[in-house]
C-alpha cells in the first residue's frame, strides 16, 4: 500500500456550479514528492488544489485520494491545507500554540480534551517551522512570514500525509522567503510530501521534485525541474506561453543556479 498514489486524477474537471475552470486535468503524485504548481495569474492552480479539498466542485473526470474517489474519501485530514493569502486576525487574540493546537482538533472527538499526543504533536509541529521558542506569544504580533509559518504549523499538527500549500512565499520579502524555503526544506528531508502552488519557484528551487505548469485550466508541462529550467534557458522571464515538454526540453546539469525567475507570469504584490 505505501505505493499507493497520494493524490491521482485522471481527465479531472473541476470548478465553481456550473462553470468549469481547470478542465481534463491527468496528474499523479506519489509519496514523497514536492510538486511546484506553476502558471499564469487566473490559470486555475487554486481551483485545483481546492477540488482536492472538496472547496471547489469536482466536475468530471476521476480524482482518486489515497486510494479512495473524492466522493468517498473521508480522511480529511490526511491533507493539511495552507490557504492562500491567509494571514490570522488581529481581531481574535490568542497565542502561537493555541493557532497550532487548532489543527488537532478534527482527529478528535469536540468533547475529549486535548492528550500528551496532542502536546507532542504541537510540539513537533512548531520545531518544524522554528516557531517553538515563539509559543507563548500573541500570533498578531508576529510579522507575516511568520504567521504564514503558525498556519503550516497548525496544518503539519494533524499529521498529514499530503501539505497542500497555496503560495505559501506570497507577499513575504526575501529573508523571510528563505526562512521559509528552509522550513520546506526541512520537511521534505523528512519525506513530508507537497504539492505547492507558487509563483516563486526561485525560492523554493531546492525543495521541489518535480514542476507541473497550467495555462488556461490545462496543464501544460509536467516534469523534472531540470527540464523546466533547460526548456526556459533562453526565454525571458515572462513568457506565458512557451512551456515545452520534459522530452522536448531535455536535460540539465542541476535545478540550483539554473533557475531563477523563469516564471510564465510574475506576480508583483504590494
Ligand atoms: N469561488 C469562485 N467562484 C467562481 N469563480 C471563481 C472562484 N474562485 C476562482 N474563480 C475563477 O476561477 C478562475 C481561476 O482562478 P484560480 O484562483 O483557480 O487561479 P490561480 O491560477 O490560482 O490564480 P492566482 O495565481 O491569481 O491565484 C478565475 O477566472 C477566477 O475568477
Amino acid at each position: 500500500m505505501t505505493d499507493t498514489p497520494l493524490i491521482s486524477l485522471r481527465s479531472a474537471t473541476f470548478g465553481y456550479a456550473d462553470r468549469t475552470v481547470v478542465e481534463g486535468v491527468t496528474l499523479t503524485q506519489g509519496p514523497g514528492e514536492v510538486i511546484a504548481l506553476l502558471g499564469p495569474n487566473g490559470s486555475g492552480k487554486s481551483t485545483l488544489v481546492k477540488g482536492l479539498l472538496g472547496l471547489s466542485d469536482h466536475l468530471g473526470g476521476e480524482v482518486v485520494l489515497f486510494g479512495t474517489p473524492l466522493a468517498r474519501f473521508r480522511e480529511k485530514p490526511r491533507i493539511g491545507y495552507v490557504p492562500q493569502r491567509h494571514s490570522l486576525s488581529s481581531s481574535v487574540r490568542a497565542t502561537v500554540r493555541e493557532v497550532v493546537e487548532v489543527g488537532r482538533l478534527p482527529l478528535r472527538p469536540f468533547w475529549r480534551p486535548s492528550g500528551s499526543e496532542d502536546a507532542r504533536a504541537v510540539d513537533e509541529a512548531l520545531d518544524a517551522v522554528g516557531l517553538r521558542d515563539r509559543e507563548r506569544e500573541d500570533v498578531a504580533t508576529l510579522s507575516g512570514g511568520q504567521q504564514r509559518r503558525v498556519l503550516i504549523a497548525r496544518a503539519l499538527a494533524a499529521g498529514p500525509d499530503l501539505l497542500v500549500m497555496d503560495e505559501p512565499t506570497a507577499g513575504v520579502d526575501a529573508a523571510n522567503q528563505a526562512v521559509l524555503a528552509e522550513v520546506l526544506s526541512g520537511l521534505a528531508a523528512r519525506g513530508t510530501s507537497m504539492l505547492i502552488v507558487t509563483h516563486e519557484l526561485a525560492a523554493l528551487r531546492d525543495v521541489v521534485t518535480r514542476i507541473v505548469c497550467m495555462d488556461a485550466g490545462h496543464v501544460d508541462f509536467d516534469g523534472a525541474p531540470t527540464a523546466w529550467a533547460s526548456g526556459h534557458r533562453g526565454h525571458e522571464a515572462g513568457d506565458a506561453h512557451h512551456h515545452p515538454s520534459p522530452t522536448e526540453a531535455g536535460h540539465s546539469p542541476g535545478l540550483a543556479g539554473i533557475v531563477t525567475d523563469t516564471l510564465p507570469t510574475r506576480e508583483v504584490r504590494p
